[in-house]
């Protein structure tokens, strides 16, 4: 470790500020050790009272419960006031970020999530401005189930193309069907709406409809476009408005090592160098960002429109430290202070580098902030926030804040969550995942919890989605920040999707989670069928949901289960756990699509092992199931996962003698552990198991 104002860090890290990620940026080398030891000293400790006081309220909660506290809204309501988890709610308020985006405060589309280890993900995601709508429909199950991928099928393209013709008939108005097109020119000129058409690129026209372009992409010369009486190659689709680049819950991020990967991974989005070569098909590709996009307005005017989306960086929360760094006492710093002063170190040379790169237009920064449990811990990222402008120089409330809606004490503190942050805040986005697993964590000595499955119709779910739009109307968040909505968390399927996620826009939700490109594009079309900014308006004056329903946990009425269905539960749950953790144990990687029982492919990161290990650690702590069940499970289904990654050349098996290794062993403390976890929280037991393999393989080499 090297010693920089009595912080010892790692050499490595040390090496990519100092070189890579100071230089150029404004920022003096020796100003930037002393503030970082200076934040460290001034928040460190606070934040671990911070954690101190989540323990001490759960035990509160615990021992109610154990003692047989009542479980209704009412009662939950009086006794969570009287151990201070339920703050008083703020007089009324209009938060005030300042100087904001478009495609966050005013603009509703779709938000991609890119896990930051990945740099091939992360340029497509950034380019996932556009995308094509043809493709899209083609390539997945959107109109008809998956085909044959080898040659192009007319009837599949056919399908298509009628598809995407009633889609322009609903978005783009004209006299007559756009099925009828011939010459897509003189389409134009019968618009309903004139004021729709905005000019030509060298390879279409441009349309605006609800905010969002849309690109007739006409080539005659193309396979597509000379089949088409209109000439019409492509739809071309405005779709990740913006995207989460994440450095938490979809990465292995251990060590130092890891964590300068995914900080030169930010450093190459903002300076516009970021590049990936691999190999697709049997060819090398090397993919870059997408420049910004040219267009000459009907009168001869050149714009241009964003060709990339605009970025935020997901730092961790408040829970964990990094090895990376040690204070002068010899801990280990917190992670999120860290990861607050290194990303908007370089989200501020945004602009410096490459002008015609850069992210956003206003100059601000845009952080995810997850996991926070109530207005003391959003007052805390706040404070440090402002420490952060003041070291790096920035103005006061550059730096935004999207605070995730995903843990219990924050969900029933909404509006006080708000108010901490009223200066800075973006958005709020309900993270249902992790509030799932901190609403069974919480509750974990109430009873045993309803299956998995059958959480999404509990009321508390529709109480905290419910509140989550209203309170953010009520705190003006219209026109000026986004109400998000979760994750999509099945890729392969976008049938489903597209006929259920449309409920997000409608709710009155100006952006939700898309977990690929693809589906940004599919799910992008919802919002030219819902007027987001109507839907608001219309919710504007609803009454909030009580907060009773939100306090009322999901213990199921009776455990009349049968053998069968506990045995379902739980090898579905063994199962994603399983296939999720080996990968993340044994190859550091945060967020796959693991296939589930049925070898559909979901996507797990580690909110979705939360609910998991919860779910099972609750049912052992009830005796629905003993630990002998769980470890008969756990045998059956890692045979199961060690088949389903049969052609994987980098897989440990964990049957049999597997069992002895890191990862199964990490699966099981993940579920016998649980119920003694911080808030239920994975990455404790999965740094540890991870840390000491990458050890385990450094001393073997
Ligand atoms: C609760 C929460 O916190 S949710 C937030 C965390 N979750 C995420 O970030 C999920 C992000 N999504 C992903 O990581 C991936 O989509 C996965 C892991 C779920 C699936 O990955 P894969 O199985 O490799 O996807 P699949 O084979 O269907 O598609 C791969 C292609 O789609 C692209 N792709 C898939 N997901 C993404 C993404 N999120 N961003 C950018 N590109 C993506 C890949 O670049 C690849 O294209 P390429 O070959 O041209 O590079
Ligand atoms: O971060 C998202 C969630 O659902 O959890
Ligand atoms: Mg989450």
């Amino acid at each position: 470790m090297i010693d920089r104002h009595g912080l010892s860090v790692a050499p490595a890290l040390v090496r990519f500020l100092e070189e890579r990620a100071l230089p150029g940026s404004g920022v003096d080398i020796n100003r930037f050790w002393a503030g970082m030891a200076d934040v460290l000293a001034r928040f460190a400790a606070e934040n671990a009272a911070l954690l101190a006081r989540r323990d001490a309220l759960q035990a509160r909660i615990d021992d109610w419960y154990r003692a047989g506290g009542a479980q209704d809204g009412a009662a939950q309501r009086a006794f969570l006031t009287e151990i201070g988890y339920l703050t008083p709610e703020p007089e009324p308020f209009t938060i005030a970020p300042g100087s904001v985006d478009d495609e966050v405060a005013r603009l509703a589309g779709p938000q991609l999530v890119v896990p930051m280890l990945n740099a091939r993900f992360l340029l497509n995601a950034a380019n996932a401005r556009w995308g094509s709508l043809y493709d899209a429909l083609y390539g997945t199950d959107a109109i008809l189930p998956p085909g044959d991928t080898r040659g192009y099928d007319m009837e599949r393209g056919e399908a298509v193309i009628r598809w995407a013709r009633d889609f322009l008939d609903d978005t783009l108005p004209i006299a007559g069907s756009w099925h009828d097109v011939t010459d897509v020119e003189a389409a134009v000129a019968t618009l309903r709406d004139p004021d729709a058409f905005l000019g030509r690129s060298e390879t279409g026209l441009l349309f605006r409809h609800h905010g969002l372009h849309i690109e007739i992409v006409v080539d005659r010369s193309h396979p597509i476009g000379r089949t088409d009486r209109a000439g019409i190659a492509d739809i071309s689709l405005e779709s990740a408005l913006t995207t989460i680049c994440d450095l938490e819950d979809s990465v292995a991020a251990v060590d130092a090592e890891d964590k300068i990967a995914g900080y030169a991974n930010w450093l190459g989005l903002i300076d516009g160098t970021l590049s990936a070569s691999f190999d697709k098909g049997g060819r090398t590709q090397t993919r870059t960002l997408a420049e910004d996009r040219h267009y000459t307005a009907p009168d001869g005017t050149a714009f241009t429109l964003p060709g990339r989306s605009l970025l935020f960086v997901r730092n961790v929360g408040h829970l964990m430290t990094t090895p990376a760094i040690r204070m002068p006492d010899g801990r280990e710093a917190p992670e999120g202070i860290v990861d607050a002063i290194v990303t908007s170190l370089i989200a501020q040379r945004d602009g410096r580098d490459r002008e015609p790169m850069r992210n956003g237009r206003t100059g601000s920064i845009y952080i995810v902030k997850p996991k926070m449990h109530g207005p003391e811990e959003a007052d805390f990222a706040n404070r440090l926030f402002d420490a952060v402008e003041d070291m790096l120089g920035l103005t006061r409330h550059r730096i935004k804040i999207g605070v995730m809606d995903e843990e219990r004490r924050t969900s029933a503190n909404l509006a006080a969550c708000i108010h901490a942050v009223k200066d800075r805040i973006v958005f709020i986005n309900t993270g249902f995942l992790d509030r799932t697993g901190d609403e069974i964590h919480t509750a974990m000595h109430a009873g045993p919890m309803v299956r998995k499955a059958d959480m999404k119709a509990s009321d508390w779910i529709a109480a905290y989605e419910d509140r989550n739009v209203q309170i953010g109307l009520a705190c003006g968040f219209a026109g000026r920040a986004q109400i998000g909505k979760g994750m999509w968390a099945a890729p392969d399927r976008m049938a489903d999707m597209l006929a259920q996620k449309g409920a997000h826009p409608m709710a009155g939700a100006s952006t939700a989670w898309v977990p690929s490109p693809t589906a940004a594009t599919l799910h992008a079309t919802h919002y030219h069928r819902i007027d987001v900014a109507a839907r608001q308006r219309a919710r504007a004056s609803e009454a909030v949901a009580p907060l009773e329903r939100l306090l009322t946990p999901p213990v199921a009425a009776s455990r009349d289960w049968s053998e069968a269905e506990i045995r379902v539960e739980l090898d579905n749950n063994a199962q994603g756990l399983l296939g999720y953790v080996v990968r993340w144990i044994d190859q550091g990687i945060g967020c796959s699509k693991v296939p589930d029982i049925h070898d559909v492919g979901l996507m797990e990161d580690r909110a979705t092992l939360r609910i998991s290990a919860q779910h099972m650690a609750n049912w052992l702590l009830h005796g629905v199931v003993t630990a002998e069940e769980i470890d008969a499970a756990l045998t059956r289904m890692a045979a199961k996962v060690d088949a389903q990654n049969g052609d994987d050349p980098l897989y440990r098996p964990m049957s049999g003698s597997g069992r002895d290794g890191l990862a199964f062993q990490a699966a099981r403390a993940l579920i016998f552990e649980g119920a003694v976890q911080p808030n239920g929280y994975t990455e404790p037991l999965l740094h540890r198991y991870r840390l000491s393999g990458k050890t385990d393989r450094r001393d073997a080499a």
